[in-house]
């Protein structure tokens, strides 16, 4: 582990970091982190849709001894409800990768959900670190694969899986495109060491790219009760855009439901999850806990989600690029950041507990219509 990191001075929010990353990644890794899908728009709105919604600024309540931000989720204590989201590929952003991101979570008592598609091993990563480490299992064409993988995971001390159903095919990636940027540009992905290769996107003019045979092995809802068989783990399945899919989810025994658009990176136009949180949590009603990211930047936005039905948030790029700036330093410090502003979010609302912020926080005047 390199011992050269340092915060930059003037970094005083997750937004500074996005700045600094900028000018150390190379055009390629900033085109795959920070880009999105086709224009970009639903990466646009998941920002947008956060700064229209307004707050009821509160006064005068009480902060007494139960006050606080600590939440058991799923068998997982969090000082506070963030996560970080599956990432693929963090050497991208820095040397020491997965390890070093691990590292900066557990620091601010966070968790983090290690991609299948990381540069490092989920046994090495848990070997150096005692924080809460949840697995993410995109589901290979290799079944009996998949669920070894699952098993290893649970082995390894993963406290839950995370499985990703938004992205049987990885979306139209101008950004990338336009960069220079291959998949085959990221390094090995080590969970996958022994999957034999499968059908791959192919499309010679006047054939179909993905119809002819590519997605006969997409994953379906049938590979959700047989996960469910494989893992006592909890099972969040992460990509859930309507009710009516979260619905189903909960009847296939998922334990609990990400609400993401996987940062408007496979299907744009797709709306902002902030706009669809709230039909989702109707529909889940409790059953099981309803998780958001997407577009998660400032305190306020994750009040603004818990207001809005969410149990706990996640963040993607924006632990990236602190992992970028400043390792494992960067990215302890990029949490301890959001905390505070959350911390302040809830204090200036009136909200003592996690369990006070309701959709009375939320400001219903004409602008929000
Ligand atoms: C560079 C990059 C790689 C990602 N890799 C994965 C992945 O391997 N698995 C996955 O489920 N989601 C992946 N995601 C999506 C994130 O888990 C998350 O849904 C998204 O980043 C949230 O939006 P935000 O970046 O605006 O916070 C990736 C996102 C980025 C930016
Ligand atoms: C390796 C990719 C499939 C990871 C991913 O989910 C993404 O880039 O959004």
């Amino acid at each position: 582990m390199s011992s050269a990191y340092a915060i930059p001075p003037g970094v005083t929010c997750l937004p500074d970091y996005e700045d600094h990353a900028r000018a150390l990644l190379s055009r390629a890794a900033w085109a795959y982190i920070a880009g999105a899908a086709a224009d970009g728009l639903t990466l646009r709105r998941n920002r947008s849709a956060y700064d229209a919604i307004s707050l009821n600024g509160r006064v005068l309540a009480a902060f007494g001894g139960d006050a606080g931000t600590r939440l058991d989720l799923l068998g997982t204590t969090l000082a506070f409800p963030v996560l970080l989201a599956p990432v693929a590929h963090h050497r991208l952003a820095c040397a020491d990768g997965e390890i070093a991101t691990a590292i900066g979570a557990a620091a601010a008592g966070s968790g983090l959900v290690v991609s299948t598609e990381s540069d490092t091993a989920i046994e090495d990563i848990a070997a150096a670190t005692a924080g809460p480490l949840w697995f993410q299992l995109y589901i290979q064409h290799d079944r009996a694969f998949t669920h070894a993988l699952a098993a290893r995971a649970e082995r390894a001390g993963a406290r839950a899986i995370v499985v990703t159903v938004d992205a049987p095919v990885s979306g139209v990636r101008n950004d990338e495109q336009r960069a220079g940027f291959t998949p085959g540009s990221l390094g090995e992905a080590v969970h996958l060491r022994g999957l034999k290769p499968g059908p791959v996107a192919h499309a010679p003019l006047g054939s179909s790219l993905l119809f002819d045979g590519f997605l006969a092995g997409a994953p379906r809802w049938e590979d959700i009760a047989r996960l469910r068989a494989v893992t006592r783990l909890p099972l969040l399945l992460k990509g859930i855009m309507t009710p009516e899919d979260a619905e189903r989810a909960v009847r296939e025994g998922a334990d609990g439901i990400i609400v993401s658009n996987h940062g408007g990176r496979v299907l744009d136009t797709l709306p902002a999850t902030i706009e669809v949180l709230p039909g989702i949590a109707r529909a889940v009603a409790g059953r099981v806990p309803v998780l958001v990211d997407g577009g998660i930047r400032r305190g306020t936005d994750v009040l603004k989600a818990l207001a809005l039905g969410a149990t706990a948030v996640l963040v993607g790029r924006p632990y990236v690029f602190a992992l970028a700036v400043a390792g494992p330093a960067g990215v302890a410090h990029a949490l301890h950041m959001l905390r505070a502003e959350f911390e302040m979010a809830m204090a200036l609302t009136g909200c003592a507990r996690l369990a006070d912020i309701g959709s009375n926080v939320i400001h219903r005047g004409p602008s929000c219509n």
